[in-house]
């Protein structure tokens, strides 16, 4: 999504607003000293995306490098390339003026900012809430524009699940889209007079620069535990990522929940102006403090204390105690943005904003058997989920994989979290991509049945596929009185495997075996079928 009013910049004028460190831009052999003049009108790292005007961005990857695509840029309209040395020995021959830069990515932001104009200091753009961590992150984001609409502002968002410029809603591909998508749609939020918007600011995010040159109002931070080692190859490096969004001139402001160490590391290593969030009562001087946690209904009633003085009294709606933390990490980002704490009381008795449905967020599908749909894909997020669900009486029937080409260290700790806290444990396939099914699910049946031997009456442990063959699995072996938790796909609604995507809804899947089975299920709309 890019802004809808266009403003030209020449090249030359994008690179003189640089930050100062900034990598240098030169002419690459061949191309005229007049070339700085040449306009641009937006920017591009993929060629499949260029639109006229654009000046396309040739970036080193893991795969390619962007120069081998520039010819498509040029078809597409590309009005020049900015590459790197590497570039330009693998750039077609073109008609387009080419300049050089010695670390591309490092620009891609920067520019990204300077010709979008995505934050100008001028007080119209919105203000910006940012929210990292391992889980809770859309949730957050979720429970923080529903708080902002309760108080009546106007808001986007950009997610997983969605981008919201507005009413218009977007699909999203990645939880942080790249750089020159986010300062188009701040932009576009900014021409759209949007008082605020919320983001997810995932890892891979930071570490491909793809927030660079954005300016966060207030950052804040849910938890880290152990995911995307793929990635950073130690939680430290993992941590240290996440960090790079507390820096001074990244967030005026941080609220950075510190009910565990990675947390009050975070608080420590924070170079922003940040407050401290306590939602397990583990830091006594926290500045805001959870108390008074009670379930009610299927979601939790709580307080929250801090310098506001009277404790706000909050519900939730949704299942999970951790959706206690992600609601009083929204509240307390925005009461940290400054919003008038009577003015948000009245908006939580009021409007109950956190009984806001987060797609595929611990979705209650069905209430006898209680059948819930989540997206933990995690060891932690299962974990707590499977901690949650659990109720005096019934079972628990948990189905879920793991995901192939990523992080294999967490799929046999999957497996045996599953066979510590369900009674039925059926493993399946998620997202297989190039790698082999079979063996993923070995992978989560070794932990889990090294679990379940344990003390030789451990849950019942079952491989079935496809996945849609566990669900109606979990369905026939669930009574009334049961919970099936079907894991990890959330709102998803493809499922790759090798390179070919099949329609898979987990929740369709669920509501279908359960309403064959001959259980009542409310369709989405509420009405039951
Ligand atoms: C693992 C990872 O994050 N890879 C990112 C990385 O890709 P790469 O280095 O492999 O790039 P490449 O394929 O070699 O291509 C090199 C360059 O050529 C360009 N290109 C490539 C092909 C083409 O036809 N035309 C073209 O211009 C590419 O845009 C790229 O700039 O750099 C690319 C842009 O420069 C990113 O788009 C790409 O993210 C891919 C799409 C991705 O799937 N990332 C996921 C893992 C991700 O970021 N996920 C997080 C959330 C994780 C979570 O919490 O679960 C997210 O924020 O969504
Ligand atoms: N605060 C939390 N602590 C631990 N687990 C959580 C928390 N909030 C949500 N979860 C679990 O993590 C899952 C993902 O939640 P959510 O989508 O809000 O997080 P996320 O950080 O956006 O994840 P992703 O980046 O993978 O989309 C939920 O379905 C739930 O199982």
């Amino acid at each position: 999504m890019r802004p809808e009013l266009v403003q030209p910049v020449s090249l030359a004028r994008a690179a003189a607003s640089l930050p100062e460190g900034s990598p240098a831009i030169t002419p690459a052999p061949g191309t005229a000293a007049g070339a700085w003049d040449v306009e641009v009108t937006g920017i591009s790292i993929n060629s499949a995306q260029v639109l006229p005007g654009d000046l396309y961005l040739a970036l080193p990857g893991a795969r390619h490098h962007g120069a081998g695509f520039a010819a498509g840029a040029e078809a597409a309209g590309a009005a020049a390339v900015l590459t790197d040395a590497a570039g330009l020995d693998q750039l077609p021959e073109t008609a387009l003026p080419v300049f050089l830069t010695a670390d591309v990515r490092r620009l891609v932001g920067p520019l990204s900012a300077a010709v979008f104009n995505s934050q100008p200091q001028d007080g119209s753009a919105p203000l910006l809430f940012g929210v990292t961590g391992t889980n809770g992150k859309t949730t957050t984001t979720y429970f923080i524009t529903s708080l902002l609409k309760a108080l009546g502002r106007t808001t986007g968002l950009i997610g997983t699940i969605e981008i919201l410029a507005g009413a218009e809603a977007i699909p999203s591909v990645l939880t942080t889209p790249e750089s020159p998508q986010v300062h188009g749609l701040l932009a576009l939020m900014r021409e759209r007079a949007l008082d605020a918007a919320a983001m997810e600011v995932s890892s891979h995010a930071i570490s491909y620069r793809r927030v660079d040159g954005v300016v966060f109002d207030v950052a804040g931070f849910t938890n880290l535990t152990q995911d995307h080692l793929d990635l950073h190859g130690s939680m430290e490096e993992y941590f240290a990522a996440k960090a790079e969004l507390f820096r001074a001139d990244r967030s005026r402001r941080a609220v950075v929940t510190v009910d565990e160490e990675w947390g009050r590391r975070m608080a420590e290593a924070a170079g922003t102006r940040g407050v401290t969030l306590s939602t397990s009562g583990a830091a006594s001087d926290a500045d805001w403090q959870v108390r008074s946690v009670q379930r009610e209904g299927l979601g939790h009633s709580f307080e929250l204390h801090g310098p506001q003085g009277t404790p706000l009294r909050v519900r939730t709606g949704l299942p999970g105690t951790f959706n206690v933390s992600n609601a009083a990490l929204a509240l307390a980002m925005v009461l940290e943005s400054g919003a008038d704490p009577a003015a948000v009381q009245d908006a939580l008795d009021r409007q109950d904003p956190f009984t806001v449905e987060v797609p595929g967020r611990m979705q209650l599908v069905c209430e006898a058997p209680a059948a819930i749909v989540d997206f933990a894909h995690n060891p932690d997020a299962l974990q707590r989920t499977l901690e949650s669900v659990r109720r005096p009486e019934g079972r628990v029937i948990v189905v879920f994989g793991a995901t192939g080409e990523r992080d294999q260290t967490k799929r046999p700790l999957m497996g045996e979290i599953a066979a510590r806290l369900a009674d039925v444990v059926i493993v399946t396939d998620d997202d297989p991509h190039d790698e082999d099914e079979a063996a993923i699910r070995a992978d989560v049946l070794r932990g889990a049945r090294s679990a379940a031997g344990q003390d030789g009456h451990g849950p019942l442990v079952l491989e079935e596929a496809p996945r849609a063959a566990a669900i109606y699995r979990a369905v026939e072996l669930a009574g009334p009185g049961d919970t099936i938790l079907v894991a990890g796909r959330g709102h998803e609604v493809w499922q790759e495997v090798k390179g070919v995507n099949h329609a898979l809804d987990d929740r369709v899947e669920l509501r279908t075996a359960l309403a064959k089975a001959g259980f009542t299920v409310p369709t989405y709309d509420g009405v039951e079928s």
